[in-house]
C-alpha cells in the first residue's frame, strides 16, 4: 500500500538534486556533533507539504512519495548530520545537559524566496545528548506538530513548518500517552535551529570566540541587512527583540498557547517552533496555561510575553561581551511597546478595523479592545466562537442600529448571568456601533473583508485534534485528519 523507495539516483531525487549550502557545517565542529540516522522498520508517509515545496522550488508533480520516505524517512546519500549543541534554561532552571537528543540538522538550502532555511528533524535517532531516551517522536507528537504549525502559518503566525511525517513502525513507551504508542519522524523546514541556548552553552563554556563567531554567522545568514553597519550586533539585539514581541502578540491574538517557552525552544531567528503541549485557548483565560506539568502556570497564556522578555534579558549574558549591556538593556525596554503594538494591530483586525489616522484611533482601538475582552472573559464564550460569529453575522444593517448586532447570538449565557451578560453585551454593541459610525459607509466592505482574513472558521482545540486522533489510533483512519488539514488551510480568507 505504501509506495517504497525506489532506486533513483541521486540527481533523479528532487530533495538530493537541491543546492544544500553547509553555512552551519562551516562553523565548524565546536557547534555540533556528526550523526547517524536510526534505522526503521518501516516507513509510512503521513504527511507531505507540498506548499512548503513550492517555497523550494519544486513542482509536486514530480516529488514522489518515495521520495520523500527514501529523504526524510530513511537519510539516504546524506551525510554529514549535525546534531547541534545548545543548552537551555527550562522553566527558570539552567540545563546543561540539552542538545539535540532526538534530531539533527540535516542540511540547508534557499527558497526561491532567497533565504536561507533548514531542514531539521525530529524522531530521528538517539544522539549524544538523548540523555537515556530513545531519541523516538511519537506518531500523536508528530501529528500534533503538524497541525499546529500549519494553522499558525494560515494565521499569520511567523512559524516554521513540517515538511513531512513518517510513520516509522515502532512502539514507544511514554508517560504521558496510552502506550506502547506508535513512532515517527518529522522534518521541520525552518528558518533556523540556532535557539537563544546556542549562545548560552558557548558562555557556560567560556568560549567568548565561538560566541562571535557564531554572532558574526546569524547576521551573515539570517540579518543580512545588518551587515557591514555600525553596532550590527546590537541592532541584531534589538531586532531579535521586536521580532520576538511580535511573534508573542501573534500568538496571543489567535488565542495560542506555547507552553515550553524555555530558551532552547526561543529562535534567533524569532520564528516559533517546538509544538509540544500546547493549546490554543477555548475561552479567553489569562491564566489559561497548556503543559500539564507547568504547576505555576510560569507558560500561561498571558505571561507569554514576560516569558520571552525573561529569556531575552538571559541572553544578554553570552552577548555582553560584545555587545553594550546598556544599550541591550534599553533595546529591552522597547519589548513592551512593540508587543502592544502588534497585539492592538491584530487583535482590532479580528474585529475588523484598522488602525491608522482616518480611520480608528488607538484610543478607541484600545477602548474597544477592553471592552471586548470584558466581554469575553465575563461571558465565558468561546474565543474563536466570538469571532467567528463576528465573521459570519455581520451585516451592514449594524451600522444603522444597534440592536440588530449579534441579535442571534450569545443569548445562551446561564439565567444567573443573564442580566449582567446582557448589560456588558448591550454596552459593547453601542460601541461597536459608534465605531462603525465613525467610518465612511464604504468602509463596510473592508471591515467585512478582515474579518475573513483574520477569524479563521475551524480551530484546533484539543477536543478537535483528538477527534482526528481517535480514527488514527483506532482503526489506522487518516481522511479525518487530512480532512482538517484541508479545512485548515480554508480558514481563513488569504489576503490578496
Ligand atoms: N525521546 C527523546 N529522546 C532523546 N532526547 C529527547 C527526547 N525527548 C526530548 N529530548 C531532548 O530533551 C530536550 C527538550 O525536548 P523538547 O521536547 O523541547 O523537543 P525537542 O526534542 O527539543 O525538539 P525541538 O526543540 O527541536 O522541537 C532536547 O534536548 C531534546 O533533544
Ligand atoms: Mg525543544
Amino acid at each position: 500500500m505504501f509506495p517504497q523507495p525506489t532506486d533513483r539516483l541521486n540527481d533523479l531525487n528532487p530533495f538530493l538534486a537541491l543546492n544544500f549550502e553547509p553555512a552551519f557545517e562551516q562553523l565548524g565542529d565546536d557547534y555540533y556533533d556528526t550523526v547517524a540516522a536510526a534505522e526503521f522498520p518501516r516507513h509510512m508517509l503521513r504527511f507531505r507539504n507540498d506548499e512548503v515545496l513550492q517555497t523550494l522550488g519544486l513542482d509536486a508533480q514530480t516529488v514522489t512519495d518515495a521520495d520523500f520516505i527514501a529523504v526524510f524517512g530513511q537519510f539516504q546519500n546524506r551525510q554529514p548530520l549535525l546534531a547541534m549543541r545548545y543548552h537551555g534554561y527550562q522553566f527558570g532552571e539552567y540545563n546543561p545537559f540539552l542538545g539535540d537528543g532526538r534530531g539533527f540538522l540535516y542540511g540547508q538550502v534557499r527558497g526561491i524566496d532567497g533565504e536561507l532555511y533548514d531542514f531539521g528533524t525530529k524522531g530521528s535517532g538517539r544522539t549524544p545528548y538523548s540523555r537515556g531516551a530513545d531519541g523516538r517522536l511519537t506518531l500523536k507528537g508528530g501529528v500534533r506538530e503538524v497541525l499546529a504549525a500549519e494553522m499558525l502559518y494560515r494565521l499569520g503566525v511567523r512559524t516554521s513548518r513540517c515538511l513531512s511525517l513518517v510513520e516509522t513502525g515502532e512502539s514507544l513507551w511514554r508517560g504521558d500517552e496510552p502506550s506502547p504508542t506508535r513512532s515517527s519522524v518529522m522534518v521541520r523546514f525552518s528558518r533556523s535551529h540556532i535557539r537563544f541556548g546556542t549562545f548560552e552553552r558557548l558562555h557556560y563554556i567560556s568560549r567568548k570566540d565561538l560566541i562571535q563567531k557564531l554572532l558574526d554567522h546569524v547576521v551573515t545568514y539570517y540579518y543580512p541587512h545588518l551587515l557591514n553597519q555600525q553596532d550590527a550586533y546590537l541592532q541584531f539585539y534589538r531586532e531579535l527583540v521586536q521580532r520576538t514581541a511580535d511573534l508573542t502578540a501573534q500568538w496571543m491574538s489567535v488565542g495560542f498557547c506555547h507552553a515550553v517557552l524555555n530558551t532552547d525552544n526561543m529562535s534567533i531567528t524569532g520564528e516559533s517552533f517546538d509544538y509540544g503541549p500546547y493549546a490554543f485557548m477555548e475561552q479567553y483565560d489569562p491564566k489559561f496555561t497548556a503543559a500539564y506539568f507547568d504547576y505555576s502556570g510560569r507558560y500561561a497564556y498571558a505571561n507569554q510575553p514576560i516569558a520571552c522578555l525573561w529569556n531575552l534579558q538571559k541572553l544578554q549574558v553570552p552577548l555582553k561581551g560584545l555587545i553594550d549591556p546598556f544599550e541591550m538593556e534599553a533595546a529591552l525596554a522597547e519589548f513592551d511597546r512593540q508587543f502592544q503594538t502588534t497585539y492592538r494591530e491584530r487583535m482590532l483586525r479580528k474585529l475588523g478595523f484598522e488602525i491608522s489616522f482616518d480611520q480608528v484611533s488607538i484610543d478607541v482601538g484600545d477602548e474597544l479592545l477592553r471592552r471586548t475582552l470584558q466581554l469575553l472573559w465575563e461571558t465565558k464564550v468561546g474565543y474563536h466562537d466570538f469571532f467567528m460569529a463576528l465573521r459570519q453575522q455581520f451585516d451592514h444593517t449594524w451600522r444603522e442600529d444597534a440592536t440588530l448586532i449579534f441579535n442571534q447570538a450569545m443569548n445562551e449565557a446561564p439565567p444567573e448571568k443573564t442580566d449582567a451578560v446582557n448589560h456588558l453585551l448591550n454596552h459593547w454593541r453601542e460601541f461597536y456601533h459608534q465605531v462603525l459610525n465613525s467610518l465612511p459607509v464604504e468602509e463596510m466592505e473592508a471591515i467585512e473583508r478582515r474579518l475573513r482574513q483574520h477569524n479563521p472558521i475551524t480551530v484546533i482545540l484539543r477536543p478537535e485534534i483528538e477527534a482526528v486522533w481517535e480514527p488514527i489510533t483506532q482503526e489506522d483512519n487518516w481522511q479525518p485528519f487530512y480532512e482538517l488539514l484541508e479545512r485548515i488551510w480554508r480558514s481563513v480568507e488569504i489576503q490578496a
